[in-house]
């Protein structure tokens, strides 16, 4: 039986970013990253900090977990990290929490393919714009979205790009036209991460939204695309497990 290194599981909450923002959902943190954003708001998964927090745990485990944090009151989980698409094995997790009943989300930047892909109910990938200075493998990403539309996921798969400047934007904009057929998400980025003033947060998050959303509107290229804050970064502010 696989183990899977987690660093958090917390919810029930919502889902605060993206294709199925405002769902009631669990969250499973995975520890391990291949990527390094400059601006990553979960840097404690990947930049050792946390590494004495990491926990091996079974599907198993996990799920007894999941259930006493969220008893019967939920019914959907979401995978996010650092990476969980470095995790080979996870396809037994996803199938475990099918067979009860739970549908399985999940969050990573378009670095690794996985043959479990395909058996995700909401699948969001995110890759990374220049402010977070890592560099784009557009094969792999190529690679990635051909073998999900061969497979047909299209309606459970999405495109979501995060926004700090006029750069990130020009490459949202290079992404959403690459793969037209994709549905496609800008969401604001948080400069901010050592806030403790929720509403002093709130204030600056909800500005940053009104410059992406005008962006937006005056892109001729993103006629289709969705723009979104995250959420709970509006409701709870730079809290964890939330
Ligand atoms: C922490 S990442 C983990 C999953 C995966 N590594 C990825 O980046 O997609 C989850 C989501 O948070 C976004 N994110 C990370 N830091 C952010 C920030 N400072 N502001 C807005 N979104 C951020 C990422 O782009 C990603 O969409
Ligand atoms: N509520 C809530 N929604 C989220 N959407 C993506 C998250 C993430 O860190 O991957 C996240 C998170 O940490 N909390
Ligand atoms: S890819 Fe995701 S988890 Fe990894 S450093 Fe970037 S934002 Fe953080
Ligand atoms: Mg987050």
């Amino acid at each position: 039986m696989a183990q899977f290194p987690v660093l958090e599981i917390f919810g029930p909450t919502i889902q605060g970013e993206g294709m199925v923002a405002g769902r009631k959902t669990m969250f499973i943190r995975t520890a391990g990253c291949d990527y390094s954003c400059s601006w990553c708001d979960s840097a404690f998964t990947w930049d050792g900090s946390a590494k004495d927090d990491i926990e091996m745990l079974s599907s198993e485990t996990i799920i007894e977990r999941l259930e006493a944090l969220g008893g019967d009151q939920f019914n959907h989980v979401t995978v996010s990290g650092g990476n969980p698409a470095l995790l080979k094995h996870l396809d037994e997790l996803i199938e475990q929490l099918h067979k009860r009943g739970i549908q399985v989300a999940l969050e990573t930047q378009g670095s690794r393919w996985q043959p479990w892909f395909g058996k995700l109910d909401d699948l969001t990938i995110s890759p990374k714009p220049p402010s977070s200075n890592m560099q784009t493998n557009w094969e792999t990403l190529d690679t990635i979205i051909d073998n999900l539309i061969e497979q047909e996921r299209l309606h459970h798969i999405s495109l979501k790009v995060v926004i700090f400047n006029d750069g990130d934007f020009s490459y949202a904009e290079q992404v959403h036209k690459r793969y037209p057929q994709v549905p496609f998400y800008l969401q604001v980025g948080n400069d901010d991460l050592t806030e403790t003033d929720d509403s002093q947060l709130a204030l600056k998050l909800l500005s940053q939204y009104e410059w992406l959303i005008n962006k937006t509107l005056a892109s001729a290229t993103l006629n289709s695309a969705r723009v979104l804050p995250q959420l709970h970064a509006l409701i709870w502010g730079n809290k964890r497990g939330v």
